[in-house]
């Protein structure tokens, strides 16, 4: 998978070089290249952002410099063009399944506005040659799309073929498609500052291990996540029904 990232903060993306996403990279499943809007501005300040029309406060990112930064690297008339990301707090809610669908992309480029946001038409224009989603990681108020790219990237990176060491882990983590939170995980010593590990962990029965850890799952999930519950409830139905 090739990942273009565009950003006036370039340096930001330098946490994509370390940990799984980094040895992704080197291993040669990921190629990232992270690209410095600014390199597309030709005024002495390397202007980026103007006044918003129709008045209201802040700057907005002007057109010019995104249009000729997507036409030098992803350039229309090439033989493919990828899926544009642009991080928003108005898009589509990130998710693990929008993290698989996106993880099917071969090429992905994201956009990282800040001020205001980006103007309109660069997401317009874009869509006249590329896939373009608008994604949301959360409801609440970022200065920029930077954090939402690494949180998405890792996301999306570890669901490659050959990223993590054992895909079987990724099966019970938390949001990974049975719907339930994960259980909580302990491991050595058994006994720590009073606390215990939970002692059907210790008893090597495997039948009482995963009743446990699935009863832990359901309750962690209504405690703290009751609309996961009911979806969860809602689709072992769903499987119930198809099955009679
Ligand atoms: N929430 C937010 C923001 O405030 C600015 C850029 C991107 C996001 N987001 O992806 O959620």
């Amino acid at each position: 998978m090739r990942l273009d990232v565009f950003s006036i903060f370039p340096e930001y993306l330098a946490a994509l070089d370390v940990s799984l996403v980094g040895k992704a990279a080197k291993s040669g499943l990921l190629d990232v290249r992270v690209h410095d809007l600014r390199d597309w501005t030709h005024d002495r300040h390397r202007t980026v952002d103007d006044t918003p029309y129709g008045g209201g406060a802040g700057m907005v990112m002007k057109p010019e410099p995104w249009g000729e930064a997507f036409d030098s690297v992803m350039p229309g008339d090439g033989p493919s063009q990828p899926r544009l990301i642009v991080p928003t707090p108005a898009g589509r809610p990130f998710s693990q399944d929008l993290a698989y669908e996106l993880a099917a992309e071969p090429w992905l480029a994201f956009a990282c506005g800040r001020y205001e946001g980006i103007d309109g038409r660069v997401a317009a224009h874009a869509a006249e040659r590329m896939q373009v989603t608008e994604v949301s990681i959360g409801d609440y108020v970022l200065n920029g799309g930077e954090v939402a790219v690494l949180v998405m990237v890792e996301a999306i990176a570890r669901l490659l073929p050959g990223v993590i060491g054992n895909p079987e882990s990724l099966a019970e983590e938390s949001h990974s498609g049975h719907g339930l939170l994960e259980y909580p995980v302990y491991t050595k010593p058994p006994a720590w500052r009073g606390h215990e590990v939970p002692e059907v962990l210790l008893s090597g029965n495997h039948k009482l291990i995963a009743e446990w850890r699935h009863e832990e799952s359901v309750r962690r999930t209504a405690e703290r996540r009751p609309d996961l519950l009911a979806a969860w409830g809602s689709s072992l139905a769903a499987e119930d029904d198809a099955a009679s």
